[in-house]
């Protein structure tokens, strides 16, 4: 039976084969393929083209590449074997710079190894092993709760605005920012979907229309210059984002063009949502101007990718990333703890410490 969107693992350790498997999401969505990347420079590549993107799924693709890059190693030295992995690790994190669960995820895997100096090799191998299978799984759980809570602010029937893809393509299963619409569909909520086409490399148009349109959900594709006279028709009830790195004030990084978004949902006084998992959130950075925004090559603006140039040759052109919407501009940021209001630097205080107490 023809592979559906849903039946793919965006990002897996694939056991069998020793190798990270994940959609190439270049190709989608007139293609599903599959890649299964064995090599730590295929990996860095597939992060750094997109071919396996969004936060969580980075952190994910990630935690798997570094394990599989130092899973084989042949020595009983946890110094030599330390080395090794750090010098992947930094690698790995060269990849891109915006989305905090890259390095989220690999610090994590990086404590397995700092914190067992004292263990076997092998031992430690299997414990890298086990983290990258729990970072994988934890953001399934994540991502559903994230889910109930949004589901919790909207009703039966409404319009839903998004922007880019923080869908299951972005994560693991449910995505953030889709988490609520995956729900939805689950029990029969009817919510009519917006999807902003998010130029330059139409993550919109090709990855979140396109995973919704699978899951049979009522999808209606905007070019992201249209989503103010949506608003205006009054044809949209919330909008929920995703996130690539919030700052302790609930600056929120996301997909270039999510602050436009914010700014009109406010002027109509629609409510903007950020979910954000808490493996997002960059409690070091105080406010968003700290936050590094991505900047990518110019043929991503001026080619369409499949077809012809849609701009003159050698045309300056400027293509940050990202773009950060100040926390003025944010209703609420749902975390798997429950949602943030502001002031967002004591609610998420609050998160980390119950959190912490679990
Ligand atoms: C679930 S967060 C996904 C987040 O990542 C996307 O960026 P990119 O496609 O460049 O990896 C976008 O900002 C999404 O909101």
């Amino acid at each position: 039976m023809k592979k559906t969107i849903l039946d793919c693992d965006t990002v897996a350790l694939d056991e069998e084969n020793g190798a990270l498997v994940i959609i190439d999401q270049t190709q989608l969505p007139t293609r599903i393929e599959l890649k299964f990347l064995t090599d730590i420079e295929d990996i860095w590549e597939a992060i750094y083209l997109l071919k396996v993107r969004g936060a969580p799924a980075i952190g994910v693709a990630a935690a798997i590449g570094v394990y599989l890059a130092v899973k084989d190693l042949q020595t009983d030295s946890m110094e030599v074997f330390s080395k090794k992995f750090k010098k992947a690790k930094d690698y790995l994190a060269s990849s891109r710079p915006t989305a905090v669960n890259l390095f989220w995820a690999l610090d994590r895997m990086e404590a397995v190894v700092t914190g067992h100096m004292q263990c076997g090799v092998g031992e430690v191998k299997e414990l890298l092993h086990r983290e990258a299978v729990n970072i994988r799984s934890e953001d399934i759980q994540v991502c559903r709760r994230i889910g109930e809570y949004a589901l919790e602010l909207v009703k039966p029937g409404a319009g839903l605005l998004t922007h880019c893809n923080a869908g299951q393509l972005a994560a693991v299963k449910y995505g953030t920012a889709t988490a609520p619409m995956y729900l939805g569909q689950e029990r029969g909520y009817g919510f009519r979907i917006y999807v902003d086409e998010t130029r330059p490399l139409l993550q919109g148009a090709r990855l979140t229309a396109f995973e919704l349109q699978a899951a049979g959900m009522d999808v209606t594709l905007i070019c992201d210059n249209m989503s103010g006279a949506v608003m205006k028709k009054g044809l949209v009830d919330a909008v929920f984002v995703g996130c690539d790195r919030v700052a302790a004030n609930g600056d929120t990084a996301n997909k270039i063009g999510t602050s436009v978004v914010a700014a009109v949902a406010k002027y109509y006084g629609i409510p903007l949502y950020v979910c954000a998992p808490t493996s997002t959130i960059d409690m070091s950075l105080p406010t968003g101007d700290k936050i590094p925004i991505e900047e990518r090559s110019d043929d991503e603006v001026t080619e369409m990718w499949y077809e012809k140039r849609m701009a003159p040759a050698g045309v300056k052109v400027y293509n940050p990333c990202f773009d950060v919407t100040d926390h003025g501009l944010i209703s609420g940021i749902i975390t798997e703890y429950g949602m943030a209001k502001a002031p967002y630097e004591e609610a998420f205080r609050e998160i980390f410490r119950e959190k912490l107490n679990k």
